[in-house]
């Protein structure tokens, strides 16, 4: 039996949790200090909160970060020196050059494993393809709705309520898109570090008030031609601006993770 450590105890944490394939146990969960008795007594002593992996005396066979990307940053680089694997959901932390590096590093040292997860985008593959013929340009856009946005830095950028067409409401770099929005534009980072990198992946966020969905665009131009990918996909329930797809990305981590 292989047994994980989760990070996060939110929406995506709770879509992992329900869907934990056999020959996975969760063994630990890094959560908030309120969220500890919560842990406490729907799993009793099969699994431990804890406040930081730190403080976790079993090596896990994986760390599935699915919190923020302050966990990467703050848990990160201590993972991986532990000569564990770590699995990160929130990518755009790594838009944050020092704290890449610090992550490489403890890498490197520690002899960890970083995966990156797809998220709620897919074609990752085929861009990793594409970049060994050479990639010209690389675009991303995110629509969704004016819900999926709210309480996000576009509440400085654009009305939110009185909307009332599809509008792009910002558009630059991955790396500007995945530092200013830190909960919803991690894919612009997934797709900027299989490809172009983070100051030339252009990205272009969108509210559209016609949708329920979260839909993402890649267009991708190179040596090997062109394509131009949409996944039109549904949030969760509990959380609009998270996709499913992402949180079933982090289910096929485990997935794999059992079949080894
Ligand atoms: N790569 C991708 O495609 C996607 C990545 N994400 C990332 O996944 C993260 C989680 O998404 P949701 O579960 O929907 O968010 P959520 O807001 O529902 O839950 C986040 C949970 O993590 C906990 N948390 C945050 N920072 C923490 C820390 N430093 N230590 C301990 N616990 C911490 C929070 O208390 C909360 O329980 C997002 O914040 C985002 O960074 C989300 C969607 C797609
Ligand atoms: O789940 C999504 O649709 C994308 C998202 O929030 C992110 O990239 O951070």
């Amino acid at each position: 039996m292989k047994k994980i450590m989760l990070i996060g105890y939110g929406a995506m944490a709770q879509a992992v949790i329900e869907r934990l394939p056999a020959g996975v146990a969760l063994g630990w969960i890094v959560a908030r200090e309120p969220h500890h008795a919560h842990i406490r007594n729907r799993f009793g002593g099969r699994v431990t909160p804890l406040r930081s992996p730190q403080a976790c005396e079993a090596a896990p066979d994986l760390v599935l970060e699915c919190a923020s990307q302050q966990a990467v940053a703050e848990y990160g680089a201590d993972v991986l020196a532990r000569g564990w694997h770590l699995a990160v959901i929130s990518t755009g932390a790594l838009a944050d050059a020092a704290l890449e590096q610090r992550i490489e590093a403890a890498r490197r040292k520690g002899g960890g494993r970083l995966t990156l997860l797809s998220g709620a985008l897919a074609g990752m593959d085929g861009l990793a393809a594409a970049k060994e013929g050479g990639l010209e340009r690389v675009t991303y856009r995110s629509r969704k709705s004016p819900a999926s946005w709210r309480g996000s830095y576009a509440e400085t950028l654009i009305d939110l309520g009185g909307v009332q067409d599809a509008q792009i409401f910002f558009e630059g770099s991955a790396r500007e898109a995945a530092r200013l929005f830190p909960a919803n534009a991690n894919v612009a980072a997934t797709v900027a570090l299989g490809g172009v990198g983070m100051d030339d992946t252009r990205v272009q966020l969108m509210v559209d008030p016609q949708t329920k969905r979260n839909t993402h665009t890649l267009h991708v131009e190179g040596g090997f031609g062109e394509f131009h990918l949409e996944l039109s996909g549904l949030p969760l329930a509990s959380n609009p601006k998270t996709s499913a797809l992402a949180a079933l990305s982090a289910v096929r981590a485990c997935r794999e993770l059992a079949q080894q």
